[in-house]
């Protein structure tokens, strides 16, 4: 093989995201590092980086290799980031449930509409009514438009099944959409997302359910990396969370929590004292739960278009996060019910105005720090040599316009693995890439 080889010289780049820096997580003040680099190019060779940064120094660097790229990509001045990571997101599901609309307009609250059997409970129904092949091209179309706003990773959860076969069947089609779609994804088993109906009453049995049989065969069968669970006044409690993540970490899963969303219940502390690798949504965290996931690393996923979706006029307490020291991650929390979006670049608005953060800040929360929150740190989030060559070119002259021009598609083109899969704002065919 011809090691001089580049496949794809992407050039011209107005200003270039590199977010280059130490490995991991970039926590408080890091957050606002971007590694931007005027004028750049990106060189791509089998689907990795092999160099980033300034358009000189990259073109000078092939020179000295004595090779020119087999192809290139103009990039006309446009800004250039990493392919964008959404870190959490309920992807695979059954059904819609813009009826719920009326209802919160009447003042009736989302826990409330699940207490009456709807809600989460209503997209059960509808994901276990659904045939695998039917989830599948749902979620296929919800991935594309994920694609086409910038987005080369993403999380998948499972959770709306909740029998063994129909968590399967959910996990499943993730793998399917991770083989076939360029986004790749990476599967959460959330058999914990709610007591199913026939086990109303019996919470205790169905954590069993889901602690010797659930996990044990999605584990067997390699359809999940991470375990979480929905830690919720009406939904599992502190010590029933505890419970079922020191099982999954005992059987070698990562472990995320749905932690203090709408009540204080002590879920940002329990992140902390098990170490699980992110706590989600914290829009009612203590300080005393920040303080705990401070201490053990775990990175905040904050989803502001949830906040925003279900109109709460609190939101996670971003800001604080970062200023304390922490690592936060924005993501859609893409979902039929409390966040119907999968609009990361919405997120990204409602991340600078709702929780406070800049829009480099912003930028690293929905790259490297959201790679970090899935276990992706070391091969997307960032462009740098020897990470996956996914790159966003966006038709903005700066960072700060992405969220400031907002409720719009500012995606021109996508590079995923070095391959071009979105141009001028749309999905390249898969015979043309
Ligand atoms: N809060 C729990 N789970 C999802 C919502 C699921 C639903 O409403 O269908 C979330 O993260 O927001
Ligand atoms: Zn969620």
């Amino acid at each position: 093989m011809d090691d001089k080889r580049i496949d794809l010289l992407v050039h011209n780049i107005g200003t270039l995201i590199t977010m280059r820096g130490a490995p991991g997580p970039r926590k408080g003040a890091a957050m606002s590092d971007i590694g931007a680099v005027g004028r750049g190019a990106v060189a791509i060779r089998d689907g990795l980086v092999v160099a980033a940064g300034p358009e000189d120094e990259v073109i000078a660097g092939l020179e000295a290799r004595g090779t020119t790229a087999a192809s290139r990509l103009d990039a006309g001045g446009r800004l250039a980031a990493p392919g964008l990571v959404d870190p959490h997101t309920h992807l695979v599901h059954g059904g819609s449930r813009e009826h719920e609309l009326a209802l919160k307009l009447k003042g009736v609250s989302y826990l409330d509409i699940l207490a009456q059997g709807g809600g989460i409970l209503s997209t059960v129904r509808a994901t276990r009514q659904a045939t695998e092949d039917e989830l599948y091209t749902k979620a296929k179309k919800s991935l594309d438009t994920m694609l086409l706003h910038g987005v080369t990773t993403a999380e998948a959860k499972s959770g709306y099944g909740l029998t063994l076969e129909d968590e399967l069947k959910q996990l499943r089609v993730a793998k399917r959409l991770d083989a076939s779609h360029p986004v790749d994804l990476v599967s959460t088993f959330m058999g914990a997302h709610m007591v199913p109906e026939e086990y109303k009453g019996r919470s205790r049995d169905y954590v069993r359910l889901v602690i010797d049989e659930m996990m044990p065969e999605v584990k067997r069968q390699g359809l999940a990396d991470y375990c979480d669970v929905f830690c919720e006044h009406g939904v599992f409690s502190v010590e029933e969370s505890e419970e079922l993540l020191a099982a999954a970490r005992a059987m070698g899963f990562g472990i995320k929590i749905h932690a203090d969303e709408i009540e204080p219940m002590g879920g940002a502390q329990l992140a902390g004292k098990l170490g699980c690798v992110s706590a989600e949504h914290l829009i009612a965290a203590s300080d005393e739960g920040l303080e705990a996931m401070r201490g053990a690393g775990v990175i905040a996923v904050c989803l502001p278009a949830t906040s925003f979706n279900l109109r709460l006029t609190k939101h996670a307490r971003a800001r604080a996060m970062i200023d304390r020291g922490m690592a936060v991650a924005l993501s859609t929390d893409y979902n039929p019910g409390s966040s119907p979006t999968e609009s990361i670049q919405l997120v990204m608005t409602l991340g600078c105005l709702n929780l406070g953060l800049t829009p480099e800040e912003t930028m690293t929360a929905v790259t490297v720090n959201a790679a970090c929150a899935i276990g992706k740190g070391d091969v997307a989030g960032t462009l740098e040599p020897g990470k996956l060559a996914d790159l966003v070119l966006f038709d903005a002259p700066n960072v700060a316009y992405l969220p400031y021009h907002f409720g719009v598609n500012h995606v021109h083109a996508v590079v995923k693995r070095g391959k071009l899969v979105v141009y001028d704002g749309r999905l390249v065919p898969e015979g043309a890439r």
